[in-house]
């Protein structure tokens, strides 16, 4: 009570209290910061793990990375420091003099080395510095496969590209908001929901044993993980204005395929007072080019070892992105003989378009109402039409999906699917605006951003049918 009193007196208390050195303060160094500005001559600590070690005449040369950054700082051990159990994989504190070689490379000359934890290599670690493992090997390896290269390098762009993305929304003026993962609506509607519901509580066996429904057992009504955001994100945006939200989605698709996960972090924002599909469509631009500008200045070693073609940037980066109604790229694609069929543009098709459009990113804008969701707003001078956009990049085909919402209360009653939504049309009663947004799968934007094939190597712990094991 003194305390929250002294503070509330004196604010300079509080500031003290959470002086930012006294709390993060440590007794070793980080690699990036010794490697981006070294302090050659001074005493330095660092602790990691090694990932190769050389072992020459009367020295050990020992690569040690401790995740900060792509590049690993060699440390120079004199022989009779060397134990059995440095090996690499080998976790590790060292203490020594930074020094430079004669080529001007940055190097810790030991003169201390403590083996925190040995990595018994013989015993079934996975890895060995001299081979380059392929990421479908690595995937054997969910629980140990931070330790390469190639995964570490994919998640430190992740972090950054989720930085750049809030700077990005920050400097347009969007809140970032959560919306919640819980949810009673599916929102799309398109069936590919996770169903919740407690596991064996006294209540759901009860109801089980009287042959009730369980499903409703805990919230009263059927609940779901949520496959987007979307219609939280449009409540508040009609109380708040600009909104977006970066969280967790699922989709029980029943799909192993290169480019779909059982559990994604999709962004998505919404725009208030937003009355064209051109708004959104150059805040989604402005976006993509914002995260790999920014991406390719804060991460430029970890995207080349991902793969060496990410030395130069991509062909699309200063090019405009091109547009093309749903029916002109049907008939492109005709010309192809790639026919469209009912079901709308498939994978092999998307990539088609973007590989005519000479691997620039293409928006397709104002498809058929019936493929689409409920809640698109009809074109005005085509009923049979919605103002819904794809945008299609290389590698990964459609990488963000939006529309304009449908803002006239009597349409949007029509095409309600369920009453459960009755709150949703309720959001165009009182005080309406019309809004438009658009959802990302982060994933996906990781695969073009890195050049990644598969998207089961965008994040640390994917899940897809049959693999949720840990
Ligand atoms: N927020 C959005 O517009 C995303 C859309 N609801 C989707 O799931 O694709």
């Amino acid at each position: 009570m003194w305390f929250k009193n002294a503070v509330t007196r004196f604010p300079q208390a509080w500031f003290k209290v959470c002086n930012v050195k006294s709390v993060c303060c440590r007794n070793y160094s980080v690699i990036s910061s010794v490697l981006e500005k070294p302090n050659i001559g001074d005493d330095t600590e660092v602790k990691g793990w090694v990932r190769n070690l050389r072992v020459m005449k009367g020295v050990v040369f020992a690569d040690v990375s401790d995740g900060s950054c792509a590049q690993r700082l060699q440390v120079v051990i004199p022989k009779d420091l060397k134990t059995d159990a440095l090996t690499y994989g080998s976790s590790v504190h060292v203490s020594g003099i930074l020094s430079k070689t004669p080529k001007g490379q940055v190097e810790l000359v030991a003169n201390k080395v403590k083996v925190l934890g040995e990595c018994v290599v013989l015993d079934g670690y996975p890895f060995n510095p001299r081979t380059v493992h392929p990421p479908e090997y690595m995937r054997q390896f969910l629980h140990l496969r931070s330790r390469t290269n190639y995964i570490s390098a994919i998640l430190r762009v992740r972090n950054s590209v989720t930085r750049h993305i809030h700077d990005y929304f920050a400097a347009h003026n969007y809140i970032h908001i959560n919306t919640p993962i819980l949810t009673s609506n599916d929102c799309e509607g398109a069936g590919e929901v996770f169903k919740v519901q407690p596991d064996s509580s006294a209540t759901v066996k009860a109801m089980m044993q009287e042959g009730k429904d369980t499903d409703s057992a805990y919230f009263g009504s059927k609940t779901f993980l949520s496959v987007s955001g979307q219609l939280h994100l449009e409540a508040v945006c009609r109380g708040m204005g600009n909104v977006y939200t970066l969280g967790p989605t699922f989709r029980a698709e029943n799909s192993r395929s290169r480019l779909h996960l059982s559990e994604f972090y999709m962004l998505e924002a919404e725009a208030a007072f937003c009355d064209s599909l051109d708004q959104l469509q150059e805040l989604i631009e402005g976006l993509l080019k914002h995260v790999l500008v920014q991406t390719r200045n804060s991460n430029e070693a970890d995207l080349f070892i991902i793969d060496k073609a990410n030395a130069s940037p991509p062909v699309w980066i200063d090019k405009k992105f091109i547009t093309l109604s749903y029916d002109e790229a049907r008939n492109i694609l005709e010309k192809k003989h790639l026919d469209v069929t009912e079901e709308g543009i498939n994978k092999e098709q998307e990539l088609a378009l973007v590989e005519y459009c000479n691997g620039t990113p293409v928006f397709v804008v104002r498809w058929p109402k019936n493929l689409k969701s409920f809640y698109m707003k009809e074109c005005a001078d085509d009923n049979s039409k919605v103002e819904a956009l794809d945008l299609l990049t290389p590698i990964t085909g459609e990488v963000v999906g939006g529309s304009l919402r449908e803002d006239d209360y009597e349409k949007l009653k029509q095409k309600l699917p369920s009453e459960a939504l009755n709150w949703y049309l309720e959001l165009r009663k009182f005080g309406n605006i019309p809004t438009g947004g658009f959802g990302l799968g982060l994933e996906r934007l990781l695969q073009v951003v890195c050049s990644v094939n598969n998207i089961k190597d965008t994040l640390p712990f994917p899940r897809w049918p049959h693999n949720c094991d840990m």
